[in-house]
């Protein structure tokens, strides 16, 4: 489904990814881990297009795509949970629901609010009215509301109560039966442990761990070295 083979990227003169090969299979989740600022974020920015990539390739579907803008990517079946959550404060739930284009329909508004009877709930309120754990289910669904093949999400635990971190895994575990495939990056390593097939660990740049996602959970020195867990 995806696949990124020695990606280089540079934010003005920093040279941030330094060469990062990985790959998502079709129906596949893959966590993309490591401690702060190792460059997990601007892998996901290369691969929607939101940065570009200095050198190397980025394959979707077998797709060279790394000269796409990130509408096109979007088109052919990404979809992106941001950092933050990206929810527009003044739209409703319903409206921010509607804004992304269909694309053959499958995440219609019933099958969103069967998967998040409290997006049914709060669809009249604005983005601003939400919690924190409503706003990242709306972003979540926002972005299946496109009908990805692909789904990257960014840090979806990020300043959630236990409950609410709960919660998105267990919606995470809803989307994968869905066979979606899916690339999470998360510092909540039980999180990430719980819904990936496996995982990627990143450190100044670069991939420097690759394994079985159950391999990870038993494997508690490789947790410190590369986690800090
Ligand atoms: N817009 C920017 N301009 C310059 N440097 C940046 C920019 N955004 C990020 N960086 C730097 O790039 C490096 C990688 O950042 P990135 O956000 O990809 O890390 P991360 O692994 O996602 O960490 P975190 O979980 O803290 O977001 C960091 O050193 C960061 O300071």
């Amino acid at each position: 489904m995806l696949e990124l083979r020695d990606v280089h990227a540079h934010y003005g003169s920093s040279h941030i990814l330094q060469g990062v090969s990985l790959r998502v299979g079709a129906g596949e989740v893959v966590a993309l881990l490591g401690r702060n600022g190792v460059g997990k974020t601007t892998t996901i920015r290369a691969i929607t297009g939101l940065i570009s990539v200095s050198r190397g390739e980025i394959l979707f579907k077998d797709t060279p795509i790394q000269d796409e803008p990130p509408y096109r990517r979007a088109r052919m079946g990404m979809g992106l949970v941001p950092q933050g959550r990206g929810i527009y404060p003044n739209l409703s739930v319903r409206e921010q629901l509607l804004l992304p284009p269909d694309r053959n329909g499958r995440w219609s508004l019933q099958e969103i609010y069967a998967l998040f009877p409290i997006l049914r709930e709060r669809r009249r309120h604005a983005g601003d009215q939400l919690s924190g754990g409503e706003q990242q289910m709306l972003a979540i669904a926002r972005a299946l509301r496109s009908n990805p093949e692909l789904l990257l999400l960014d840090e979806p635990s990020e300043g959630l109560a236990p409950m609410m971190v709960k919660r998105v895994g267990e919606v995470l575990q809803d989307i994968k039966r869905q066979e979606l495939s899916i690339l999470l990056v998360e510092q909540n390593l039980s999180l990430a442990l719980s819904v990936a097939d496996r995982v990627y660990i990143m450190n100044k740049g670069v991939i420097v761990h690759e394994c079985p996602a159950a391999e990870l959970a038993q494997d508690e020195e490789t947790q410190h070295r590369l986690l800090g867990v």
